[in-house]
């Protein structure tokens, strides 16, 4: 178990305010946040590279705080990976096991299994500068696990990897996690990446947690107007609660020309805005129509091809902005949608939409 609380640190003039983590063993929790929102200062931190100014670090039993940080038992892979130039992969591969002074025997093998697992055999007796980015990523990779780590930190490991790569690796570190029990914690900028890896997601904006919870529910019901703009959601759209219950609030918005109802609580009068993920906005026809309570929109669309998906621009009269909508290339064949469609009937289901409040 691995318990982040109310930590708080800084480097020059930033500061870290009030953290809070916790990561089973074998999880992966993702951070996710904009550039300089301290995501790197918090892993440092963690770490013991950048002094905390409050809060508690634990790991197992083992307060940890103010460990020094060969005594931590972290693997870290850092933002530019920060292997030894001058070494061969091989000394960069037994540098962190050999730091922590572990007897050949206990980590030869773990790191035969790793050097096996990640392809990187044939490069053991090369110089670290003559390595591609993704091979570099790799040795780091394994460098970080060589040591069976408690925890392992990554900051944007595998960013400047090809697609293939990519997942390649995230399959890797997936399966080193069941096998292993591997706890990680990785920044990371993309959303894509931190769902497949994670199971818990933290947001950070200017150096504040805005939102940790399981990944689905970052994804359907950000907390606040900054997260669901840091999440890429356009579909926000202003309204105010006019009715408030036990049951949840009812709220008017006018440029979509709707009342949902809606879980959760405000005052009447509350400025909110209602938001609805792209993927979730449902396209209909007489076979798929619309619930009673939807909002129902008839409009036209642009749209791209994006592969497997196709992201769309929804447009009408009646609507100030567009509806931006994500679907499968399938269900848009199925559609028959092209730019040069007809009008089209869309739905947007109370029960899809989220709320946060308008700041
Ligand atoms: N050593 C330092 N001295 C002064 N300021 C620093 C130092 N290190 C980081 N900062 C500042 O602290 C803030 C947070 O930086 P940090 O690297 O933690 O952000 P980040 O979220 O990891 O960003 P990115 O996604 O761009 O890597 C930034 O404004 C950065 O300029």
């Amino acid at each position: 178990m691995f318990e982040v609380e109310a930590l708080s640190a800084g480097v020059g003039s930033f500061r870290l305010e009030n953290i809070f983590l916790s990561l089973n063993e074998g999880e992966c929790q993702a951070v996710l946040g904009p550039s300089g929102s301290g995501k790197s200062t918090l892993l440092s931190a963690i770490l013991g590279a950048t002094p905390v100014t409050s809060g508690h670090i634990r790991l197992g039993d083992d307060e940890i705080t103010y460990w020094p940080m060969e005594q931590r038992r972290l693997g870290y892979v850092p933002q530019h990976l920060g292997l030894f130039p001058h070494l061969s992969v091989r000394d960069n591969l037994r540098y962190s096991a050999r730091a922590r002074k572990l007897a050949r025997n206990d980590f030869e093998p773990l790191l035969d299994k790793l050097v096996e697992i990640t392809n990187i055999g044939k490069l053991l007796n090369r110089q670290i500068g003559t390595l591609s980015g993704g091979e570099r990523q790799r040795v780091a990779l394994v460098r970080a696990l060589a040591a069976n780590p408690r925890l392992v930190l990554l900051d944007e490991p595998f960013t400047a990897l090809n697609e293939t790569l990519r997942k390649e690796l995230w399959w890797l570190v997936k399966e080193l996690q069941r096998e292993r029990g591997l706890s990680a914690l990785l920044v990371t900028h993309d959303l894509t990446e931190a769902y497949f890896l994670a199971d818990k997601i933290t947001v950070l904006i200017n150096g504040r947690q805005e939102q940790s919870d399981n990944k689905t529910t970052i994804y359907q019901h950000p907390a606040n107007l900054a997260v669901a703009r840091f999440l890429g959601i356009k579909n926000l759209f202003p309204a105010t609660v006019v009715k408030s219950s036990e049951e949840g609030i009812e709220a008017d918005c006018p440029a979509l020309a709707h009342s949902f109802r809606l879980q959760g609580h405000a005052p009447v009068g509350t400025a909110i805005r209602v938001g609805i993920r792209p993927e979730n906005v449902m396209v209909c026809d007489e076979d798929h129509p619309p619930c009673p309570n939807d909002c129902v929109l008839s409009g036209t669309i642009r749209l791209i091809d994006m592969g497997v998906n196709v992201a769309m621009h929804f447009h009408s009269p009646q609507l100030s902005s567009i509806i931006e909508i994500i679907a499968p290339r399938r269900l848009v064949n199925r559609f028959r949608i092209a730019n040069d469609s007809p009008r089209l009937t869309i739905a947007l289901p109370s029960s899809a939409m989220f709320w946060v409040r308008d700041e």
